[in-house]
């Protein structure tokens, strides 16, 4: 499989639909790949909070649009990243969207895990409650967003359902690189399977982010990463990697659920 992570830069000198112009052409010019991955929230930046609400579009919008005809224009599975959509309950939510390289809409994923505490996304944001899984020909993918890579359980529900290839787009804050490496690589190595992670380049409402997207192998090896500033990642690998090293080294097997509560 090749698999294109566009590291999208999202500064504030450029407007939303520059943006989505620029991204559109950064999808057609990965035609040959298999799986190409856009960040979180790239058309607004994850942290321009002010943004969202003028932002916000409805699932088919005019991020849906452009990302439809650049996906069935390079002839490849697309993980569009995140929209701010605005759900016909009329409640914002981080949604990312994942296109058929015939350009139909296969899959919507509602972030579950708001980011913010009691500010931001946290509370502007609906929190999505289905985790999502998209069948490739040969392979699942499993999706999560961002801050949702801080909560392992649902890495295992997308593993429980099949996924051999987990996907987070993200836009992960420079602060905290060091817990999107470390975190990439341990949902691969617990769940051996492979993590591509993508993020954002740029500074966008004061924060920088911290790009570096990263291609993590189901044994936890990084087999690309990228650097602050924005970039195409490209990367090739095999799927079925994944099932063999379920097989000579199976960890996987060896849960116990259902335990007890804890004593003490
Ligand atoms: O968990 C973090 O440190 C970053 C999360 C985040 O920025 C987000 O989910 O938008």
């Amino acid at each position: 499989m090749r698999a294109s992570l566009i590291q999208i830069a999202v500064n504030e000198d450029e407007t939303v639909e520059a943006r989505r112009v620029r991204a559109a052409a950064l999808v057609r010019e990965q035609a040959g790949a298999d799986l190409v991955v856009l960040p979180e929230l790239w058309t607004t930046g994850a942290f321009a909070f002010e943004e969202f609400d003028a932002a916000a579009e409805p699932l088919r919008g005019p991020t849906y649009e452009a990302m439809a005809k650049a996906a069935s224009d390079a002839g490849v599975w697309l993980h569009a990243g995140s929209v701010p959509e605005r759900g016909p309950d009329g409640r914002l939510y981080n949604t990312s969207l994942v296109f058929s390289p015939a350009g139909d809409l296969t899959a919507s994923y509602r972030k579950i895990h708001r980011f913010g505490f009691d500010k931001g996304e946290a509370v502007l944001m609906g929190a999505g409650r289905e985790p999502v899984t998209v069948r490739l020909p040969d392979t699942t993918l499993g999706v999560a967003t961002c801050y949702d890579l801080r909560f392992p359980e649902l890495f295992r529900s997308l593993v429980d359902a099949g996924a051999e290839i987990l996907v987070v787009p993200a836009g992960w804050p420079e602060r905290r690189r060091a817990h999107w490496t470390l975190l990439a690589r341990a949902r691969a190595v617990e769940n051996q399977a492979f993590v591509l992670a993508c993020g954002t380049a740029g500074t966008h409402a004061g924060v920088p982010q911290a790009g570096h997207s990263i291609v993590v192998d189901p044994w936890g090896e990084v087999l690309a990463e990228a650097g602050a500033d924005e970039e195409v990642l490209a990367v090739e690998f095999d799927p079925e990697r994944v099932a063999r090293t379920r097989e000579q080294f199976p960890a996987l097997k060896d849960r116990v659920l259902g335990l007890e509560p804890p004593r003490g």
